[in-house]
């Protein structure tokens, strides 16, 4: 049974994020974490029947250090969201400052807790992560993890659109590199079971899942960006890491990690020139135990894609990586 923290928790993902991790058996406590509130979230969630014991936190009264020791996994959804006519860049001058201070937290009081980042801009706040941890001397790649689940769950559900597939997540689709637009690579060709999509399709299908959240952006109209589907997304990966950890085998989901830190990434790392790239992730109880070389098997339409990604990808990582080493001045 397990401790764990939603950093965020009173926002558009973390109340239905928490709604889900409190219905999980493997939850043994749940730890509400944000700037506003916790208490009424918390009050709420704890009246359902499940086993998980729910308490919130505040900044005050050293909420942040009650609600992270002893900590096993913290998620990390806090961060402002996406309005029309952003990108997902534009939310790094607020968003890279919110995950850099909650990451001393878990520096600082549960240093060994998975880490699932979901705030944006996750190509940026992922390194920006590990570099907090690194100069804490904290950092264990195998436990920093980049939620990009969301695009793995659009990808299944757009394709299914399209081959008429009833349970649309059957179809196991990696889907590799960053977390925004062109970043984000769906490899098709290694669907399985394979999956038939006619050539006149291919790019409007593709594009609609690099462009996923831009979608739901446009359609909320200036109230937020992804929220439910995402609680869903990192739901799933959260779970699936929680389940590895107990010991179930074969469980390995796409996530945005530290390549030369994980079993099989250096591989990748050199193919792709990006120290930080979302390919599927074997999980066991360790964490992340094997990258899994998917990009070497690309096809010629998939490369073009691999090519644009790893050109945008590289520039938001040393963006995070520079926000920790050479600080903005006050
Ligand atoms: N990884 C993904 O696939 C994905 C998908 C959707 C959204 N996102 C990102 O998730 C983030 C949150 O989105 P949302 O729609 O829930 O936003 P939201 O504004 O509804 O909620 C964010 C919450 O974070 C809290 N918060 C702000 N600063 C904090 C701090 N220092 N400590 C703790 N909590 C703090 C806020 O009070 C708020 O409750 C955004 O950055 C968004 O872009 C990522
Ligand atoms: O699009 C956004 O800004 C939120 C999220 O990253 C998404 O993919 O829906």
């Amino acid at each position: 049974m397990v401790k764990v923290v939603v950093a965020g928790a009173s926002g558009g993902i973390g109340q239905p994020l928490s709604l889900l991790m409190k219905s999980s058996p493997l939850v043994s406590e749940l730890s509400l974490y944000d700037v506003v509130n916790t208490p009424g979230v918390a009050a709420d969630l704890s009246h359902i029947s499940t086993p998980a014991k729910v308490q919130g936190f505040l900044p005050k009264d050293d909420g942040m250090k009650k609600a992270f020791t002893g900590a096993e996994l913290v998620v990390i959804p806090a961060g402002i969201p996406r309005k029309p006519g952003m990108t997902r860049d534009d939310l790094f001058k607020i968003n890279a400052g919110i995950v850099r201070d909650l990451i001393k937290g878990v520096a600082e009081h549960c240093p060994d807790a998975f880490v699932l980042v979901i705030s944006n801009p996750v190509n940026s706040t992922v390194p920006i992560a590990a570099e907090v941890l690194k100069a804490a001397g904290k950092f264990n790649p195998k436990k920093l993890f980049g939620v990009t689940t969301l695009d793995v769950v659009r990808a299944e559900t757009f394709v299914a659109e399209i081959t008429g597939e009833s349970n649309p997540s059957k179809t196991t689709i990696p889907v590799i590199g960053g977390h925004s637009g062109e970043t984000i690579v769906p490899l098709w060709s290694q669907a399985k079971p394979a999956v038939n999509v006619p050539e006149d399709k291919l790019d409007a299908l593709t594009n609609r899942v690099q462009f996923g959240g831009d979608e739901v952006v446009k359609a909320k109209d200036g109230a937020g960006s992804a929220t439910l589907s995402m609680a869903y997304a990192g739901y799933r990966f959260a779970e699936n890491l929680l389940k590895a950890v107990k010991g179930e085998s074969s469980v390995s989901e796409p996530t945005f990690v530290y390549l030369p830190g994980v079993e099989g990434g250096d591989a990748i790392q050199k193919e792709t020139g990006c120290d930080f790239f979302s390919v599927p992730v074997e999980l066991g109880p360790e964490g992340a135990k094997k990258a899994i070389n998917v990009v070497s098997s690309a096809n010629d339409y998939e490369k073009k894609l691999l090519a644009k990604c790893y050109e945008g990808l590289t520039g938001n990582i040393s963006k995070g990586v520079e926000f920790i080493q050479n600080p903005p001045a006050k």
